[in-house]
This record gives C-alpha cells, sequence and structure tokens, in this order.
C-alpha cells in the first residue's frame, strides 16, 4: 500500500483516529504517500499540517440540520460540490484507499471514492454511529467499528470488522518522561491530575476547575495540568495568579499522547478518543459527560467505564467545584484504589487497533490492485 488519502474533522475525536492510521501506515511502510481531506477551518487545517508530510486537500462542506429546513438545500448543493471536488483531488493524488474517520467531511471524500470504484473503510469511533457512518455505511467497502454495538446500527453495511480506536495504538507508544518534560514537571513520583474538557474545552468544566482553585493551591503533593480549551483561555487565565506552582495551564495541548502517559488521573469529557487512550495506557478517570452531543452517547461511554470501575462519573447537572475537589481527592491520596482504576481499564484497552486497521486497509488495496 503506497498511498493512502483520509478524511475526517471537525473536532479532535475524528482528527486524531486519522493520524494515528497515517502513522501506523509509515511504520509498515515508510515511503508510503498520505494525503487529507478536510476543510479550511476546522481543527483539522491547523491539526494536520503539524504532523509534516501530509498533503491536505479543502473542501467546504456543512452539516445538515435535523429539523427541515432552508439551510439543507444549500448544504445538499455543498455536498454535490464538494464531492466533485473530492473527485478531483482523488484523480490527482491516485490513492490505493480511501479512510474516513467521521465528521462532515468524511462524507463526500468517502461517497466520491466509493463512485469511483476506489477502495474505502470508515471508522465508527461510538457506539451509536453519526449521521455521517450510517449514510456511508452502504457504499464503503468496510465499516471498522470501535466498541461493540455499533454494528446493529449499521444494517446496510456490506462489512463489519470490530477494531476499536487507532488512538489506542499511538498512546501506549508514547513517551510518560518526554510529556512531563514538556509541562516543566520534574518530579517523577508527583502524582498529575490532567483537566481537560474534551479538544475544545468546556466552560462548565472550566467553571467548576476555577471554583476548586485554592484547594489546588493547597494540594501541593499533587500537580495540576489544566487544558482550558483555546477559545477559553484568556477568560480563565485572567482569574488565576501566577503563584500556584503545582500548576500548569495551557489553551491546548499538541503532544497528549506523552502528556497521558504520564499522568495519574484524567478529568474531563467521556468523548470516544479520550476513552481508547484512557483504557489503552490504563489512566483511571473522572467524566464529566457533555450534554450536548447526539443522543447522550457521551454518558453511555462515562457509564459504561464507570460500571466496569475504571472511572467516576458526574453528571454535568451535578457538577460543582466541591464534588469535583471531593472525587479527585478520594482518587489521587488512594495509590492502591488509583492501582486498581488503572489495571481494570487497561483490560478494556485496545492497543493494537491501529495494525488492525492498516491489515484491512491492505487487504482492500490488495483486492483492487
Ligand atoms: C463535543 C463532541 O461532539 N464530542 C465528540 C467528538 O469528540 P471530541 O473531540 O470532543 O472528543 P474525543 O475524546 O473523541 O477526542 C478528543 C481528542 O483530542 C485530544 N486532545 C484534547 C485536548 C487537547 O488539548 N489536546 C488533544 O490532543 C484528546 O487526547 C483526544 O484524542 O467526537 C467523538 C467521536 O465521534 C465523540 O465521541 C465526542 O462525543
Amino acid at each position: 500500500m503506497k498511498k493512502v488519502l483520509l478524511s475526517g474533522g471537525g473536532t479532535g475525536g475524528h482528527i486524531y483516529p486519522a493520524l494515528s492510521i497515517a502513522k501506523a501506515v509509515r511504520r509498515q511502510n515508510p515511503q508510503a504517500e498520505i494525503g487529507y481531506i478536510g476543510t479550511k477551518n476546522g481543527l483539522e487545517a491547523r491539526i494536520v499540517p503539524k504532523e509534516g508530510n501530509i498533503q491536505f486537500f479543502d473542501v467546504e462542506i456543512q452539516g445538515f440540520r435535523r429539523k427541515l429546513s432552508l439551510d439543507n438545500l444549500q448544504t445538499v448543493a455543498k455536498f454535490l460540490r464538494a464531492v466533485r471536488d473530492c473527485k478531483q483531488y482523488i484523480r490527482d493524488f491516485q490513492p490505493d484507499v480511501v479512510v474516513g474517520t467521521g465528521g462532515y467531511v468524511s462524507g463526500p471524500s468517502l461517497y466520491a471514492a466509493a463512485r469511483m470504484g476506489v477502495p474505502t473503510l470508515i471508522l465508527e469511533p461510538d457506539v451509536l454511529p453519526g449521521l455521517t457512518t450510517r449514510f456511508l455505511s452502504r457504499y464503503v467497502d468496510t465499516v471498522a467499528v470501535s466498541l461493540s454495538g455499533s454494528e446493529k446500527h449499521l444494517t446496510k453495511a456490506e462489512r463489519i470488522i470490530h477494531t476499536g480506536n487507532p488512538r489506542g495504538t499511538e498512546v501506549v507508544r508514547a513517551n510518560a518522561e518526554a510529556g512531563r518534560e514538556s509541562l516543566g514537571i520534574h518530579d517523577a513520583d508527583k502524582p498529575v491530575i490532567l483537566i481537560f474538557g474534551g479538544s475544545r474545552g468546556a466552560k462548565p468544566l472550566n467553571d467548576a476547575v476555577t471554583e476548586m482553585m485554592p484547594k489546588i493551591r493547597e494540594a501541593r503533593h499533587l500537580h495540576f495540568v489544566y487544558v482550558t480549551g483555546e477559545v477559553h483561555y484568556e477568560t480563565v487565565t485572567a482569574n488565576i495568579k501566577d503563584d500556584i506552582t503545582n500548576l500548569t495551564v495551557r489553551p491546548y495541548i499538541y503532544n497528549m499522547p506523552d502528556v497521558l502517559a504520564g499522568t495519574s488521573l484524567v478529568v474531563g469529557r467521556a468523548g470516544a478518543s479520550t476513552l481508547a487512550e484512557l483504557t489503552a495506557l490504563g489512566v483511571p478517570s473522572i467524566m464529566i459527560p457533555s450534554p450536548y452531543v447526539t443522543n447522550n452517547h457521551q454518558e453511555a461511554n462515562a457509564r459504561w467505564l464507570e460500571e466496569q470501575g475504571a472511572g467516576r462519573m458526574i453528571l454535568e447537572r451535578e457538577l460543582s467545584g466541591e464534588r469535583l475537589w471531593e472525587t479527585i481527592r478520594e482518587i489521587a491520596e488512594d495509590a492502591d484504589r488509583r492501582r486498581q482504576m488503572s489495571e481494570t481499564a487497561r483490560q478494556l484497552g485496545r492497543p493494537d487497533a491501529a495494525g488492525e486497521i492498516v491489515e484491512e486497509l491492505e487487504r482492500l488495496a490488495g483486492k483492487v490492485s
């Protein structure tokens, strides 16, 4: 397999799995050429170029509204234009296989590829497949699912394989020491508590963290890494005094695999990639699922983790600085409990996911060429 064209966007949960696949492809064939179809204004336009050596093709696309609306006519027009652009990119790049990892942009890319007879695979990261996967499932050659249960919503798919999320593979290869160093944490024995609200930050979580700041300042035996999300950074940091020595605040973290590998406890949202990362590494967590997602799927994710004993869940409507602090304290200060949660989490992980996906891509590429 020499040329792979990836496509996924909007949030980290769709971009990072695609990049993990790119890395796994290159481990097998360092000469492989990788292309990426994304939107100019999406997070992918910032993240993908940082990987280096990936050709970026941009398309314009917008999502469908669930209600009947005039906007949807415009969406259809944009979709058709995007399909035309993708066909041109595919003709230029000549990929052996096209891979989608979700987000609206995967729609035209995979649809165009399937129509042109180029082998296609889509990865579904969540238990409840999104609109794009449901639409594409009848056109693509393979749907790779991350969590069992997805398959029953994808009855039109020709072939479904269970792989897990490739982000799991990437984090187990990460370097914990480099992660801590990059944040200026030099004490190897100090438990690190990483707080982040998905790839874009979460205001309700930030409010709770602001409320517990006096407690954080006192807990010198712990180190807190607090990722606010780019858009919230200025407002949040304006209220934090800069003399808190056991706290590192960042708007965003680009070397998350290394940072996660050096983390003792994560506090955050329950998106699919985050879950894959925590379970592959065996990091205990306190999840505050986002209630603003389709079919409340993050609560299902968080509940799944809690029921197995790998994490704790606090619903956003019950979140307060005090409640969060108590839960952090219970786990952070009990090393045995952390070890137990960590072991349980690790048993749920799928560290081989990327390799399994690459194997399927090889099979698909070989089928046609
Ligand atoms: C709000 C929303 O709609 N979220 C959805 C979105 O994922 P969303 O991007 O919100 O969340 P995910 O947990 O899936 O992915 C976040 C990714 O960003 C990384 N990260 C995060 C912060 C940071 O500073 N640096 C960094 O690298 C994390 O390590 C992770 O790899 O798509 C997922 C997959 O369909 C869904 O499960 C989520 O429910």
